[in-house]
């Protein structure tokens, strides 16, 4: 069964606050999320493979690392997702990207997959699947699944905040996928929302509020 990381860095911390703020206008919003996504990625990333290879300085011959594992894809689950992709973009090199659209029906809470289109090499890449909201765990568990289905093997989630139903959920069903988040919070609505939360995430990115 793999864990549950939060990463509590006192900068991401300090943005999520500014994020979850119901003052905080859509652009900054936005940039907020980007720059909490970057930061995220950069503690996800960190145990990626390197390979020496051969580099001249100004000065004399040496040998020098650069990625070597597997490449990676982000897959941002639609809408909310693509508000965290362009933050972790700026960051990892040679990166592909597919989408996944996902949305809960408002009545019943189930996840429909409305559109899919990922890079053909699925099982040749290193996935991180993005959302920054995890709250029943419906949206992305089914998401994952699909995305298994295409082939990935090396799976990890990436939510800026997770309820502690949705890890519980996700978890039952993805016992090889570890949850990455900046928080943790208390509890699920009646209506499904996370609780403190930051409310609709798409809305507030889009401004469709
Ligand atoms: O864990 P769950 O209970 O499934 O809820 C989480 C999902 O809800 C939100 O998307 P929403 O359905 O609002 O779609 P949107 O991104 O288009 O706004 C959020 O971005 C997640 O995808
Ligand atoms: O609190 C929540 C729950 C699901 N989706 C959101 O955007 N916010
Ligand atoms: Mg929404």
């Amino acid at each position: 069964m793999h864990e549950v990381y939060i990463i509590d860095h006192p900068l991401i911390q300090h943005k999520l606050t500014h994020i979850r703020d119901k003052e905080t206008s859509t652009k900054l919003f936005k940039e907020l999320l980007e720059e909490v996504s970057m930061l995220m990625a950069y503690e996800i990333t960190r145990n990626l493979d390197l390979m020496e290879v051969p580099v001249e300085t100004p000065l004399m011959q040496t040998t020098g690392k650069v990625l070597g594992g597997k490449k990676l894809a982000v897959v941002p689950i639609l809408r909310a997702g693509l508000g965290m992709v362009q933050g972790i973009e700026s960051l990892i090199p040679n990166l592909r990207i597919g989408h996944i659209g996902m949305y809960r029906d408002h009545d019943t809470l189930e996840p429909i997959v409305y559109y899919c289109k990922l890079p053909p090499d699925m099982d040749q890449r290193e996935v991180i699947v993005v959302d920054p909201m995890l709250a029943t765990g419906g949206s992305a568990a089914a998401a994952v699944n699909h995305i298994k289905e295409q082939g990935a093997k090396r799976i990890k989630f990436m939510a800026l905040v997770a309820a502690p139903e949705g890890i519980a959920e996700f978890r039952r069903i993805h016992t090889d996928v570890p949850i990455y988040t900046a928080a943790v919070d208390e509890k699920l609505s009646e209506q499904g929302y996370i609780l403190p939360g930051l409310g609709d995430a798409g809305d507030r990115i889009f401004g469709t509020r």
